[in-house]
């Protein structure tokens, strides 16, 4: 299997299990249809170039093979999960493996918890392991594509992938770093259904530099409300870590892709309403919605 071998290759240490041929399928100029459309990739490159329009538009019958990149709190899962259920493939989060991995309470779990819990990341080898693993699960339900949440996280991961497959565009979502602090600690989760919840409220008011910024919360409903919970990594000297972390080691992961001509910048203008058309708009999906709500 040459996947196999590529990544065993490309990593230094002993992977038990191994990415699976799903993310092998390479995106080759073969497989773009007559709807896909390639600008050069400089023009979206530009961080002057603000919320640059992504050039490909998607095709019939074409994987998407995509990132989501960006501090916590940005809201990498929500807009992620948005995206996932309008074009139909999976989300796949990292952050969301390790903590089913730590409700299993499996061997690793007590060494796990720590490390997630003092704001750390976890080592390539148990990363690349539970990713490999949710892999061979959707590749046996029939999954193709991925928008991958919370991996890579490192130069290593994002070389790890490389080698396997071509991601054909990483989104790096961004916020006001006043908010991103807040975001994390106003955070709930409904121990019940798990739906996930923002109790902030982010008024940021404008000035001569900077426009201001309102973000509503959002708010669970009444049925929810008395089983909310915040995970045990939202306390704010771990989230302070958590970004001070990102900007050592996830940094650099922008500007792997923006060297490589992947990278859209998209800077969040304010909540969801405002957020998401924006995000479609970006991403050439503006008619990706509306095909969607004729058909429903
Ligand atoms: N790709 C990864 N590499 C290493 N550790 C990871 C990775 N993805 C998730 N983790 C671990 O899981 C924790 C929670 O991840 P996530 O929910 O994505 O957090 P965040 O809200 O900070 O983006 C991280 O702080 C880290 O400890």
């Amino acid at each position: 299997m040459a996947v196999v071998s590529r990544l065993a290759r490309s990593t230094t240490f002993k992977i038990s299990s191994l990415i699976p041929t799903i993310i092998s399928r390479k995106f080759t100029s073969s497989s773009l249809t007559s709807e896909t459309t390639l600008h050069s990739p400089s023009s979206w490159n530009d961080t002057s170039n603000n919320n640059g329009r992504n050039p490909l538009k998607l095709g019939k019958g074409r994987d998407v093979h995509w990132v989501f990149l960006g501090c916590p709190g940005v809201g990498k899962g929500t807009y992620a999960t948005r995206l996932s259920k309008l074009l139909d493939v999976p989300h796949i989060s990292t952050g969301d493996l390790v903590r089913d991995e730590l409700a299993s309470s499996g061997s690793l779990s007590p060494k796990i918890a720590e490390i997630v819990n003092s704001g750390k990341l976890l080592s390539d080898e148990i990363i690349v392991d539970l990713l490999s693993k949710r892999l061979e699960a959707g590749e046996a339900k029939g999954e193709s594509g991925f928008i991958l949440d919370g991996f890579p996280r490192t130069v290593r991961q994002a070389e790890i992938l490389e080698g396997v497959i071509d991601i054909d565009l990483v989104v790096n979502l961004k916020l006001r770093e006043e908010a991103l602090l807040a975001k994390c600690l106003g955070r709930r989760i409904c121990s019940q259904c798990g739906g996930n919840y923002n109790v902030a409220c982010i008024d940021i008011k404008g000035d001569d530099e900077s426009p201001g910024m309102y973000m509503a919360p959002l708010l669970p409903p009444a049925e929810c409300a008395s089983k909310l919970i915040s995970r045990a990594d939202d306390k704010e000297e771990v989230v302070r870590e958590r970004l001070r972390i990102y900007d050592e080691l996830t940094r650099p992961v922008e500007e792997f892709y923006c060297k490589r001509g992947k990278l859209l910048q998209f800077d969040l203008p304010g909540g969801i309403p405002e957020s998401w058309p924006k995000l479609l708009h970006a991403l050439n999906l503006d008619d990706h919605e509306d095909d969607q709500s004729a058909a429903a």
